[in-house]
C-alpha cells in the first residue's frame, strides 16, 4: 500500500491542534433509483451491518434487493426530502449541528467537521478538512446515543480506515455512547414537554421507538438493547411516568430474521383495541430526524394507528439543531478535550 503524505494547508502548531469530527450514518444524494441504490449498496455491503458471508449475501443484495428496494425507499425519501436544501433531513441536521458546534468553539481554536459513514461527505474528506486546518488530534463523535456494532463500531472502523492511508496520522479519541447523559435526557424531556404543550389532546401513551437490530446481534454481545433501556428508564424518571405509560419498542425490521421485540408497528396497531386511541411517539435512538422518524413513524405508523381505530397521533421531534443538542455535543467534546491532554 502506498501511504499518502499530504502537506496540510495549515501547518501543525507546536502545541498541537485538536479538531472535532461529527459522524453520522449517511443518506442518499437524491431520491432517484441510482442515488438510492448507490447508498443502499454501500450501506448493506457493510459486514458490520449484515454479517452473512459475502459469497451468500452479495448475489442476493446485488440481485433482488437492489432491483426493487431503491424504488420503494426512493419514494419514501421523496416524501420527507428538504426541497429548499435539496437534501435529506439527516444531512441537513447533521451539517447544522456541526455549524452550531463550530460557533461554540469559535474562541477555542478547535475546528469542527462532519462526515458520513456511507456516502458524502465521507469521513476521509472530513479528516482531510481537519488536517488542512493544522489538526494533529481528532475527537470523533459518533452521533448515536446508544452503542451498536452496526453503527458506532462501523463509524470508528471507517475513521481508522481513513487514517490507514496517511503517513502522518493524527491521534484519535472516539467519544463513547451517551444513553443516559443528563443533557441528553434533559433535551428529550424538554422536547416531550414542548410537544405535549402544543397538542390539543392528552396522549395516553408516550411510545419510545428505537431503531431495531437483529436479535442475534444482542445474543452475540451487542450492548444496544441495554443502552436503549438506560435511555428509556432515565426518560421515564425525568417525566415521572411509569413503564406502562412509556413503553419501549423497536422499529425497522429488515430481512427474514427475528429482530428485537416488541415491534413498534405491531405494538401500536394493537393499542386502539385496548382503548388507547391517543398517543405520542418519541425516537431517542436518533440525534436527528431522518427517514426512519419522519416517514416510518410520522407517516406510516400514523396511518396504521388511525386505520386500526386510533384517533390522535403526535411525533416528538428529535433533538436536531435545538440548543439542547448542541449543549450535549459541546459537553461531550469539552470532556474529551480534557481526556486528550498530555500535560
Ligand atoms: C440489516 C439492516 C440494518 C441494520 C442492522 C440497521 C441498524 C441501525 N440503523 C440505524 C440508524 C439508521 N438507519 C437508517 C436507515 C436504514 N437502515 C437500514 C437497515 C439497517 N439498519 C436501511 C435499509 C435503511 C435505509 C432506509 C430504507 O431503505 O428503508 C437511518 C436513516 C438514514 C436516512 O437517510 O435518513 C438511520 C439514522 C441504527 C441506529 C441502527 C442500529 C441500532
Ligand atoms: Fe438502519
Ligand atoms: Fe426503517
Amino acid at each position: 500500500m502506498a501511504f499518502i503524505y499530504r502537506t496540510p494547508r495549515t501547518s501543525i502548531p507546536e502545541t498541537g491542534r485538536t479538531g472535532v469530527l461529527l459522524v453520522n450514518l449517511g443518506t442518499p444524494d437524491g431520491t432517484g433509483y441510482w442515488a438510492v441504490r448507490r447508498y443502499l449498496s454501500e450501506f448493506l455491503s457493510d459486514r458490520r451491518v449484515i454479517e452473512a458471508p459475502s459469497f451468500i449475501w452479495q448475489p442476493i443484495l446485488q440481485g433482488p434487493v437492489l432491483a426493487r428496494r431503491p424504488f420503494a425507499s426512493g419514494a419514501n425519501y421523496a416524501r420527507i426530502w428538504d426541497r429548499e436544501e435539496n437534501a435529506s433531513p439527516l444531512r441537513v441536521y447533521t451539517k447544522r449541528q456541526a455549524e452550531l458546534l463550530k460557533e461554540r468553539f469559535a474562541q477555542d481554536d478547535v475546528p469542527v467537521a462532519w462526515g458520513m459513514r456511507y456516502g458524502k461527505p465521507s469521513i476521509a474528506q472530513a479528516v482531510d478538512e481537519l488536517m488542512d486546518q493544522g489538526c494533529d488530534r481528532i475527537i470523533s463523535v459518533p452521533l448515536y446515543p446508544q452503542y451498536s456494532a452496526t453503527t458506532t463500531a462501523t463509524a470508528n472502523d471507517q475513521l481508522f480506515r481513513a487514517l490507514m492511508r496517511l503517513r502522518g496520522q493524527p491521534s484519535v479519541l472516539t467519544v463513547p455512547s451517551f444513553p443516559d447523559h443528563p443533557l441528553f435526557i434533559k433535551g428529550l424531556e424538554e422536547s416531550v414537554r414542548r410537544t405535549l404543550a402544543g397538542l390539543s389532546f392528552k396522549p395516553q401513551r408516550l411510545v419510545v421507538s428505537f431503531h431495531g437490530l437483529p436479535k442475534i446481534c444482542v445474543e452475540k454481545g451487542d450492548r444496544y438493547r441495554d443502552e436503549c433501556e438506560r435511555t428509556v428508564s432515565a426518560l421515564r424518571q425525568a417525566l415521572d411516568l411509569t413503564e406502562e405509560q412509556v413503553p419501549l419498542t423497536f422499529q425497522s425490521r429488515f430481512g427474514p430474521m427475528e429482530w428485537l421485540q416488541p415491534y413498534t408497528s405491531e405494538f401500536v396497531s394493537k393499542l386502539p383495541e385496548q382503548g388507547i386511541t391517543r398517543i405520542a411517539v418519541i425516537t431517542p435512538g436518533f440525534m436527528a430526524d431522518c427517514i426512519e422518524t419522519l416517514d416510518e413513524i410520522g407517516n406510516e405508523l400514523r396511518e396504521e394507528f388511525i386505520e386500526e381505530g386510533g384517533e390522535e397521533f403526535a411525533l416528538v421531534p428529535c433533538l436536531n439543531d435545538d440548543s439542547a443538542a448542541i449543549d450535549l455535543l459541546e459537553d461531550l467534546t469539552r470532556k474529551a478535550l480534557k481526556g486528550f491532554s498530555v500535560e
